[in-house]
């Protein structure tokens, strides 16, 4: 047993956890839930449970530290709702997040019962000490008094709150607001919300809290009485400011006071009073609840029930950049992470708050430890590959797809793919709309080529990452990228962005970054350690892949890039 194991195992066998469980009045009360080890207990193995609640799909991992490995996974996907109106992208909470969430704890439960049966010595190898939730971050929950969902969920790729989010930041800075409110878009929660007031007035009068997609799934897991966050998802609902971490009043008085939509009656609650309280990043908000642990531990649900022993505290929970930062044990100085999920997203952990000269495309976030998370987000990521893919390709999978474009040249002919089929975000183009551009009579042939098409689409999606790196103002020191999400393990794009980028490539092993890094904070949490402190001790143990990737192609892709930018350009460089 090495130092990190032996401290792990003290701790996960110590005697006392404390569980911040909400108070039905409306203050959180500390409550002490003696947690002693008994027979055979000293033998199990604590595991720890990641949910990550993704756009495109939910993922759960369950993480066993003392073997710093994950032992099980599962995964369900869905859809974005189908809707002819333009810019719209919602999902049901109820009907497509918790079934997702509720066939992954069964899936997950099996795998971990199997172990069991393996083991007829002891009544179990493993048990389940935590969970934590990362959550696609951005949009809008609107629940009424009962804590259901009003509507769907506007997601973070909803972009039909444009003249929202200019309204509030011409509002912000006419009342001379501290602090710098440019990179808010339409993907953030508060234009969501001056949105509903304006086109559904009669929903939002009815409405009693906006929280984010994680809030809703910890409120359900934790069946809390009132809904909760974290700094890190917080900072990305628009009243948030991150370096004085608060929600701003003014953002708040612009919803308060706007009377473009008919108001059915007059509610006299500020918007202020209906976003989560904040909790700190090791934080418990409650246990997990006997329907869900149902769900996991079939076999077990009534000894749980008997005894608060086996009570599985649900941590605090973050956006999924957030806890992303957290899965790759932590983000140095000199690396970003590239996250190739639904989403393009490019991020680095900084010990600064941000400044009011930060570029208006970089979101000037907090992580999910304590510090910040400056960050940019694309629109156009995998989400548009994979509608290229099934679409316009008969490949059968990105893989196949990638073995025949591999074979294109960089560049693709001269053909350009604008990817902004659902608007785009960095650069700010809401309205932006997809092309294909650069057309001659000797390269026409090649446009009716999937494989083309598909490489120029990959291509689009990565200058757009690479065009927002360069936002950073410590670009150059940024000499190391660590890439995870669900593209990630795509070899050849793995290559493309090693050269685009001309940057050193790290591939965590666990791709699903996310969902680890959720349970990492249930660890810290169920352990009492600083979320950071707790995230250094693992990551010793995850091993990278090693840095293969070398940029060669740099040169090639360079006029490409010119190219690819000249055109968005041209078409949407305008004010909005
Ligand atoms: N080899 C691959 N190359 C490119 N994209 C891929 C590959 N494998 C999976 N994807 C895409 O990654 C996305 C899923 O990534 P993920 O990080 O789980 O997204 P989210 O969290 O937004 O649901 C899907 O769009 C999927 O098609
Ligand atoms: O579904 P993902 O993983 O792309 O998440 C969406 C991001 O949180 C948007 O910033």
């Amino acid at each position: 047993m090495n130092h990190r194991h032996f401290i792990a195992s003290f701790s996960y066998s110590s005697f006392l956890l404390f569980i911040l469980k909400i108070s039905y009045t409306s203050h959180f009360v500390a409550t002490a839930f003696a947690i002693s080890s008994t027979g055979g207990e000293t033998t199990k193995k604590a595991v720890y449970l990641g949910i990550d609640v993704g756009t495109q799909g939910t993922k759960i991992v369950a993480y066993c530290p003392q073997e710093a490995s994950i032992i099980a996974t599962a995964s369900r996907s869905y859809d974005v709702m189908p809707t002819e109106v333009t810019g719209r992208a919602e999902q049901d909470p109820s009907s497509t997040w918790m079934p997702a969430i509720e066939e992954c704890l069964m899936e997950v439960g099996h795998t971990l019962q199997l172990e069991q049966q393996d083991d007829n010595a002891e009544p179990s190898s493993y048990r389940i000490k935590g969970i934590g939730v990362s959550g696609q971050q951005h949009g809008m929950v609107a629940l009424d008094s009962q804590l259901e969902p009003l509507r769907p969920a506007k997601l973070w790729c909803d972009v039909e709150a444009v003249q929202e989010a200019n309204d509030l930041k011409d509002y912000f800075h006419s009342q001379q607001g501290q602090g710098n409110l440019d990179f808010l878009t339409p993907s953030f929660t508060a234009p969501k919300i001056l949105w509903m007031k304006r086109n559904e007035p009669e929903l939002y009068d009815k409405a009693k809290w906006f929280i984010l997609p994680h809030d809703y799934v910890i409120l359900k897991l934790a069946n809390l009485r009132r809904p909760i966050t974290d700094a890190g998802d917080a900072s990305g609902n628009g009243f948030f400011l991150a370096a004085k971490r608060e929600n701003s009043p003014i953002i708040a008085q612009a919803i308060d006071q706007d009377s473009k939509g008919e108001q059915s009656g007059e509610s006299n609650t500020s918007v202020l009073e209906k976003l989560p309280t904040i909790l700190s990043p090791n934080q418990v908000t409650g246990i997990l609840d006997d329907y869900y642990v149902q769900k996991l531990l079939p076999w077990t649900a009534s000894g749980m029930k008997a005894a608060n022993i086996k009570a599985i505290p649900v941590s605090v929970g973050s956006g999924d950049n957030m806890c992303s930062a957290l899965g790759v044990g932590c983000v140095s100085p000199g690396q970003a992470v590239m996250s190739l999920g639904t989403s393009g997203t490019i991020f680095a952990v900084s010990k600064r708050p941000p400044s009011g000269t930060d570029p208006s495309s970089l979101a000037p976030f907090c992580d999910a430890t304590g510090q910040y998370l400056p960050l940019a987000c694309t629109i156009s990521c995998t989400g548009v590959l994979t509608q290229v893919l099934k679409e316009w390709t008969d490949f059968s999978s990105h893989e196949e797809a990638s073995k025949y474009a591999a074979s294109v040249p960089i560049g693709c002919h001269g053909i350009t793919f604008l990817p902004y089929l659902g608007g785009e975000r960095t650069p700010n183009w809401p309205h932006a709309t997809g092309a294909i551009l650069g057309l001659t009579s000797s390269n026409f042939q090649y446009a009716k080529d999937p494989a083309v098409i598909y490489r120029a689409c990959l291509e689009a999606i990565t200058f757009l990452l690479a065009n927002a790196l360069e936002e950073f103002p410590n670009k150059n020191d940024i000499d190391t990228l660590l890439v995870v999400g669900g593209g990630a393990k795509n070899p050849f794009w793995q290559q493309m962005i090693a050269d685009i980028t001309n940057r050193k490539l790290i591939f965590p092993l666990e791709t699903e970054t996310a969902a680890l890094g959720a349970a990492f904070q249930a660890g810290a949490a169920a352990s009492g350690m600083a979320v950071e402190e707790y995230v250094k001790g693992q990551a010793q143990a995850l091993k990278r892949s090693p840095d293969t990737v070398q940029p060669q192609n740099h040169k090639a892709y360079e006029e490409a890039a010119a190219r690819f930018r000249q055109f968005g350009s041209n078409l949407f460089d305008k004010r909005i």
